[in-house]
């Protein structure tokens, strides 16, 4: 297996000694990577690169900008088996949910790219004669990305394919543990033609130099997915400044299973939802709340599921779900399941009991609405089975959470359906799909502590993050 040695990217140069390893979660003795440990002064290397670069690349026609993201799209389309094995080897992933990330980086690329030919704002009517009005946007200037270790090819494609397109410069933090995706994403766009400066790289600690790339005033925006914790300090240290901030944060994303749903179909839907991904995901299922009549019927399906999810490595036939990332996010997982066995829930299938960094689909039932297991979000496959007595009920118990990502229902009914839709304080509703899985041209974001609830990621929607309006008014005699 190949070790892959990375470099920071900097004012279109390769820069930095690789020294920090990075193992695969599923074969410690397969290092998949190693890369600088950089500090604060890179990342001002990397802002001062950026602000020289920006000004040349938002002249360029948004056209012209576009065909360079269409061109990376093409050229890591030839790499898409090589970099999803990369990325099962590095996050821990199947090989089936790799390849899906890295084909959906492929689209992003593609959708971004093809946004600029229809960026542009409106004409509008003047009260003054002879006059005209019409509204451009323009790019914020250099943006702050930092980006989690879940996604570590989706998300840094979706934050900065709309930022790039719109004539931003960026600099990248990526998750320390998952460097290796984001640099064939960076390398595809670089070799694609990219201007240098207008895309820097700095791999290193969220604590210093993410904190560096947060606390330099001279980026305009920072636009950040990970925890609740780290995105609050951001939003107080940018919003402080009057940045412009955009967080996607943690989820406890809650099924809702009726009395008239197929128990077996959605046993289906909390799986892949709960135990897809390992659970790794913002909208993964965490609870799932069903009503009295289908409640036995689901235990049992669910629990079968649970036992089709056995875990393994990623690139093994036939294997549904890979290993935890880290040794600190299988803590939290055992720590999670041995809570909520204090708090008095019982263990259907899997528990604490991890073999290396395989820990197994685990369901709980008789979950408290108080107890952490129904509040907190665990971020590992696990699902707490909690019980309503009707449709409303359910819906107070899905609201009543700090978070408000996804929500999901399964039923036959379109009225519980859509009474559902319109009552759940979250900002993607599923019927009877899985809460996580979304579609890369809708926008995605939620409410609560989840978002910053302002501007969407994903979609068309995406690009007003990057961009601020302006309003012209043309005159003449
Ligand atoms: N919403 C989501 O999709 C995700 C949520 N999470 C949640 O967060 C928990 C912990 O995961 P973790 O990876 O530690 O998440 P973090 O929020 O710590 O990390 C996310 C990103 O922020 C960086 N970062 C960390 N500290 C700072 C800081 N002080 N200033 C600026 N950037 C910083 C990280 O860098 P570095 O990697 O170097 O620490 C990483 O690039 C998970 O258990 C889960 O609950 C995690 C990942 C994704
Ligand atoms: O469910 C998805 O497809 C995306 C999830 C996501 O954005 C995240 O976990 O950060």
């Amino acid at each position: 297996m190949t070790t892959r040695h990375i470099q920071n990217l900097i004012d279109g140069a390769w820069v930095g000694d690789p020294v920090k390893e990075r193992r695969n979660p599923a074969a410690d003795d397969d290092v998949v990577a190693v890369t600088p440990v950089s500090d604060p002064g890179v990342v001002e290397e990397a802002v001062t690169a950026a602000r020289r670069a920006q000004p040349g690349w938002a002249v360029l026609p948004a056209p012209a900008r576009g065909a360079i993201l269409m061109n990376a799209a093409d050229i890591l389309r030839r790499r898409h088996g090589e970099v999803a094995r990369d990325l099962v080897r590095e996050e821990g992933k199947t090989l089936a949910e790799a390849r899906g990330e890295v084909q959906r980086a492929i689209d992003v690329l593609r959708y971004f790219g093809s946004e600029g030919w229809r960026l542009g704002g409106q004409v509008l009517p003047s009260a003054t004669p002879d006059t005209m009005v019409y509204t451009r946007r323009e790019p914020l200037g250099v943006v702050g990305l930092i980006t989690p270790w879940n996604f570590p090819i989706a998300i840094p494609a979706w934050k900065m394919a709309p930022a790039l397109v719109s004539g931003n410069a960026v600099v990248i933090k990526p998750a320390d543990v998952t460097p290796v995706a984001l640099h064939h994403l960076v390398a595809a766009l670089v070799e694609a033609g990219l201007p240098a400066g207008v895309l820097n790289v700095v791999h290193g600690p969220g604590r210093s130099v993410g904190e560096a790339l947060v606390g330099d005033t001279r980026v305009s925006g920072v636009s950040f997915t990970g925890s609740t914790e780290v995105g609050m300090r951001i939003h107080h240290v940018v919003g402080a400044r009057r940045g412009r901030v955009q967080l996607e944060m943690g989820g406890k994303n809650a099924l809702v299973v009726l009395d008239d749903a197929d128990a077996e179909a959605a046993a289906r839907v909390a799986a892949v939802g709960g135990f897809g991904l390992t659970g790794q995901a913002c909208t993964a299922t965490s609870r799932v709340i069903c009503t009295p009549g289908v409640r036995e019927r689901f235990m049992a399906a669910i629990a079968e599921q649970a036992g089709r999810y056995r875990p393994g490595d990623g690139l093994g036939d036939g294997v549904l779900m890979g290993p935890v990332v880290t040794e600190q996010q299988l803590a939290a997982d055992v720590a999670a399941v041995q809570k909520a066995r204090a708090d008095g829930a019982e263990i259907v299938a899997g528990g604490e009991e991890a073999d290396g960094l395989l820990f197994p689909a685990t369901v709980l039932d008789g979950v408290r609405p108080d107890s952490a297991a129904a509040r907190d979000e665990i971020f590992g496959p696990v699902i707490a089975v909690l019980e309503a007595g009707d449709l409303d009920e359910a819906i107070d118990l899905v609201n009543d959470s700090r978070y408000g990502l996804t929500a999901g229902i399964c039923t036959r009914s379109l009225s519980a359906a859509q009474h559902f839709a319109h009552s759940a304080q979250v900002g993607v509703v599923k019927v009877n799909r899985p809460t996580a899985g979304l579609d890369l041209n809708v926008p995605f974001g939620g409410t609560k502590d989840s978002s910053t609830n302002t501007f969407r990621e994903q979609g068309p929607t995406a690009v007003e993050f990057y961009t601020w309006s302006k309003s012209v008014y043309l005159g003449w005699d």
